[in-house]
């Protein structure tokens, strides 16, 4: 008997029924054991194989994809169809890690069903493990909603990115006790609301510290110190594959955008002095056939 045919908006590695992801228990279980948690973003299948080979915890498809693949100036260009794009290819290439989406800015705010249906979308149509939201003035009311619709969601506090021109800019936050009092609230909600777990961007170490004191769910730090249960970086600024933000937090671990010029550059230097292609890249033809083919083409 064959089996039938898959939808094409059915993610076929997605949702395959051997595949045993990071649990939501395991990453609290990392957090009690105080065993760091490990997450880096993905936009694509090779991205997302490179995540799954060097064994992190948690891969997300951050809306800084905007930036890194698709060249936005900022996140908040970037639409739910193209983030379902990114999504789908980086769900491909994944089995073992928890995949998180962020959920763009505008996708959510308007109401609680526009929350889910943008949210069920990733998870359906993309095979997303959980989505991600930043704190925002509605936030913790559409966190607590897709919760109750069984939708895991990840919390974003400090700089988030979506709001930035309300914060100023790319600047971190939390730098007075009014502002760390400000992503405490936020923190603490997000938590409350039902969030499994809170990224704290850009804040200071010893406001992250204190506020470690509080959190029960594990938090991931970019920017935020040693402190957190674990770290993300985004996978284009710590692999060198782009110029960076800017942002102090990065750090670079190889210079990729380096070698892949120095690559293209030797296959255009190969094309120019016709090294390139060579016997062995090209394809044979009975000697017979190929006299044929010249007198009939005359
Ligand atoms: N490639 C990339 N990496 C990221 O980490 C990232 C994105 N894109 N896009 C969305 C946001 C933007 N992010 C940023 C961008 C810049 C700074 C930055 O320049 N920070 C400076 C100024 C701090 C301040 O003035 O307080 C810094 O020194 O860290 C920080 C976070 C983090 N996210
Ligand atoms: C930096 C992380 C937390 C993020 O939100 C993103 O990559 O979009
Ligand atoms: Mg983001």
């Amino acid at each position: 008997m064959s089996a039938a045919p898959v939808p094409s908006n059915v993610p076929t590695s997605a949702g395959s029924i051997d595949r045993l992801p990071v649990s939501l228990p395991q990453l609290a279980e990392k957090k009690r054991l105080g065993e760091p948690i490990v997450m880096v973003t993905a936009y694509d299948y090779p991205s997302a194989q490179v995540a799954e080979k060097a064994g992190v915890d948690v891969v997300l498809v951050g809306d800084s994809g905007a930036m890194t693949v698709l060249g936005y100036p900022s996140t908040v260009p970037v639409s739910v169809e193209e983030m379902l794009m990114l999504a789908s290819a980086a769900r491909r290439g994944l089995r073992t890690p928890l995949l998180v989406a962020d959920l763009p800015f505008g996708s959510f705010e308007t109401s609680n069903e526009q929350a889910i249906m943008t949210a069920s979308r990733f998870i359906k149509e993309a095979g997303v493990d959980a989505v991600k939201i930043e704190a925002n003035g509605v936030a913790v009311e559409r966190a607590r909603a897709l919760v109750g619709a069984g939708i895991p969601v990840m919390g974003h506090v400090g700089l988030t990115p979506q709001t930035a021109t309300a914060l100023g800019g790319y600047r971190a936050q939390g730098r007075t006790a009014e502002r760390a009092l400000d992503v405490a609230r936020d923190a603490l909600a997000l938590e409350e609301a039902g969030c499994f777990s809170i990224v704290f961007e850009a804040i200071p170490a010893p406001v992250a510290a204190i506020l470690m004191e509080q959190m029960e769910v594990p938090i991931i730090g970019i920017g935020a110190g040693s402190s957190t249960d674990g770290q993300v970086l985004v996978f284009h600024d710590l692999l060198g594959i782009r110029e960076g933000v800017g942002a102090r937090f990065v750090k670079r671990y190889a210079d990729i955008q380096d070698e892949m010029v120095a690559g293209v550059r030797a296959y255009a230097d190969d094309v120019r002095h016709q090294r390139y292609p060579a016997p062995d890249h090209t394809y044979s033809i009975d000697p017979g056939e190929l006299e044929r083919f010249r007198s009939q083409l005359g």
